[in-house]
């Protein structure tokens, strides 16, 4: 870890475009890229796979504490390695997602994955997509952007990437989803999703991939050069 690293932290709900924005940002600017939300993935895939009760926040936090695992970067595609299985495809089922939603709930599970995250900032900079980067990983973060988009636009989005890779689901159930998760994300006690007093809120219900991208270029420029 660097601690004089720029970092640029990406919070937002679910589907709000944080992985996308980060990704291109972080390899615009030659970054490193730290998916945060991959990490309560993996707990909770690590809880699934091990049968423990996802509400045992002791046992759940100790797999968190010693989750055995690994970013590999291959043609520009990152993918999270669990005790030795590229599980990249695993973690983004609907199950993981709604057990990562619980886990993250738990205090002690985001105490054990907290230096974890903040071991990601290193030279040149660091961009960190997640609920509460900006609040509580990289309170001192340079760049902080919170992005979102209304939850019907999130669901179109999710159903459109679905769609795209042969899953067949409903825009109704996906909002459902959406909502039950951002109620979740906002409303825990711990680190609960919310803007940081020093972020740029970003609406994106209506613009462009690309034009966001501009937007948060435009502010790393203004903020750190
Ligand atoms: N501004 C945008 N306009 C249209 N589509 C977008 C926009 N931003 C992202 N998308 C699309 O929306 C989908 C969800 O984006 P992405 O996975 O980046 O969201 P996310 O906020 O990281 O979600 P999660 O927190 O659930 O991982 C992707 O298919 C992406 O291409
Ligand atoms: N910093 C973070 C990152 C993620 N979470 C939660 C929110 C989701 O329920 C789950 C998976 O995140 P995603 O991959 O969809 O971004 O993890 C969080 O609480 N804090």
């Amino acid at each position: 870890m660097t601690n004089n690293a720029p970092v640029i932290t990406i919070d937002g709900p679910s589907g709000s475009g944080k992985g996308t924005i980060a990704k291109l940002v972080a390899d615009r600017l030659g970054y490193v890229l730290l998916d945060s939300g991959a990490l309560y993935r993996l707990t909770a895939l690590a809880a699934l796979n091990a049968e423990v009760d996802l509400a045992d926040e002791g046992r759940v936090a100790e797999i968190a504490a010693n989750l055995n695992i690994r970013f590999a970067i291959a043609d520009g595609e990152v993918s999270a390695v669990l005790d030795g299985k590229d599980v990249s495809r695993d973690i983004r089922m609907e199950r993981v997602s709604m057990a990562a939603s619980k886990v993250a709930a738990l205090p002690a599970v985001r105490e054990a994955l907290l230096q974890r995250q903040r071991d990601f900032r290193e030279l040149p900079g660091l961009v960190a997509d997640g609920r509460d980067m900006g609040t509580t990983v990289f309170p001192d973060a340079p760049v902080k952007v919170f992005l979102t988009a209304s939850a019907e636009e999130r669901a179109r989005r999710r159903f459109a990437q679905l769609q795209g890779r042969g899953v067949s689901v409903s825009l109704r159930d996906l909002l459902e989803d959406i909502r039950a998760r951002d109620d979740r994300d906002m409303n825990r006690a711990a680190s609960p999703l919310a803007p940081a007093d020093d972020a740029v809120v970003l609406d994106s219900t209506d613009i462009a991939i690309d034009d966001v991208l501009q937007k948060v270029l435009e502010l790393v420029q203004n903020r750190i050069g």
